[in-house]
């Protein structure tokens, strides 16, 4: 005899915490797009009745896939409700078209609203946080699938993802020290333990974008496959050195070819870039997806998140007292990068002066609007 005897409730309960009043359709750009798309084995298409795949989509392609305030809640609202819907296997991660994944926070808002309003960035990086603890703490494993390219916040949400996949015409970099901003949204904790730290200290303060095939290479992304079909053939990012790895003694491999080679390579991709075929990268998360499905949920998300507590180390030590420091920072070199960056269609320069800038502060001249107003551009006649 069991213990039927035992009151028992079996009516299921719903633990999702949010509603679908932070997503759009493609139409509704800029907005985040969610959508369950059935489990399929890739070899047989067959599909997994009850079980599916949440794809969590930064839907702003007209400017790259920046996401605006209201996409960052659309984005926790997805992560949080892909871990708690118990039909949902894993979680995909990209973006809506061929040229970016994520170029980070929406330089428009960051310039015209955020600048000059340090406590309503401060309650803007709170949500930041919260979008990059709900891709840490998701309940099932998160696969970056890397579209495009990944730059800046874009950059620091994909590497909180558990693997990325890339198009191998993405490209990876920081573009906060440049535009007035530090990569503190997570890459400064991350990518030390991704690249070597050199490597990590450079890519976080350069601004230089490396290629997918040099991320590869140095460990951030798992793998790049070709998004180009030309005359029905794959082809590898023209632009990049992938057919030999010494040149001179120097490592090439994934390093931009150079001249009239580079300049024909630029040209093709224009060319095809729009027509990108996403089959290969789409087999690989597929792939990668039904390997998690095949394996023990709970023993799966246990081993991830004992890998994830690495890389939630830095972060969450950091991020409280980072969030001041960045809201503070609206009121003064964020002012100026996010605003000659938003500006450069009338000014013609995307960053500001940055050694008159530096002359001015070894004037120790005040900071005010005349002192900025020196090194911004100004608009062309
Ligand atoms: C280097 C770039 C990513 C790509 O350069 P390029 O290929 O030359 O394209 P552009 O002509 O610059 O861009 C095409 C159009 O897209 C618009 N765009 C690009 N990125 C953004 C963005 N992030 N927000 C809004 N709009 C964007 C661009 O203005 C163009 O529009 P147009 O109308 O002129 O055709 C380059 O685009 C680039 O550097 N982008 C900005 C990257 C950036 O500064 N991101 C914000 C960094 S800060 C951040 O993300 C943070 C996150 C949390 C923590 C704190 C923090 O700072």
């Amino acid at each position: 005899m069991a213990l039927e005897w035992m009151p028992r409730d079996n009516e299921n309960k719903d633990h999702m915490l949010h509603t679908d009043v932070h997503w759009g359709t493609d139409a509704d750009a800029p907005c985040v797009v969610y959508e369950k798309r059935p489990l399929t084995n890739p070899k047989t298409g067959e599909v997994a009745e009850g079980l599916y795949v949440s794809w969590i989509r930064l839907n702003n392609p007209k400017q790259y896939n920046s996401y605006t305030t209201e996409m960052v809640k659309g984005v926790i609202a997805g992560f949080e409700n892909a871990s708690l819907d118990r039909s949902v296997v894993a979680a995909v991660f990209t973006g809506t078209g061929p040229y970016s994944f994520c170029t980070g926070g929406n330089t428009k808002e960051y310039s015209e609203f955020y600048s000059l309003r340090s406590d309503e960035y401060g309650q803007y990086m709170e949500l930041f946080n919260h979008m990059v603890d709900s891709i840490l703490a998701c309940k099932k494993p998160v696969v970056c699938r890397v579209n495009g390219m990944r730059v800046a916040g874009g950059q620091e949400i994909g590497m909180a993802c558990d693997l990325a996949i890339s198009s191998d015409l993405a490209i990876f970099g920081q573009a906060g020290p440049k535009h007035g901003s530090a990569p503190d949204g997570g890459s400064s904790d991350f990518l030390p333990w991704f690249l070597n730290m050199e490597d990590a200290m450079w890519n976080c303060v350069s601004c230089e974008m490396w290629t997918a095939y040099k991320m590869k290479m140095k460990n951030l992304i798992s793998k790049c496959v070709p998004v180009l079909k030309i005359d029905g053939q794959w082809v590898r990012n023209p632009m990049i050195i992938t057919d030999k790895y010494i040149q001179d003694g120097e490592i090439v491999y994934g390093e931009y070819k150079k001249g009239d080679e580079l300049k024909e390579a630029r040209a093709l991709i224009k060319q095809h870039q729009a027509n990108a075929d996403f089959e290969l990268l789409d087999k690989e998360v597929d792939n990668i997806v039904w390997t998690f499905a095949n394996l023990f949920p709970g023993c799966l998300i246990k081993s991830i998140d004992s890998v994830r507590a690495k890389k939630k180390f830095f972060w969450d030590y950091s991020k409280n007292y980072n969030r001041h420091w960045l809201a503070a920072n609206m009121g003064g070199e964020a002012f100026l990068g996010f605003g000659a960056f938003n500006t450069k269609r009338i000014t013609g320069q995307d960053t500001i002066n940055f050694l008159k800038f530096r002359q001015n502060i070894a004037e120790c001249k005040t900071w005010n609007m005349e002192m900025f107003a020196e090194v911004m551009g100004t608009p062309k006649e």
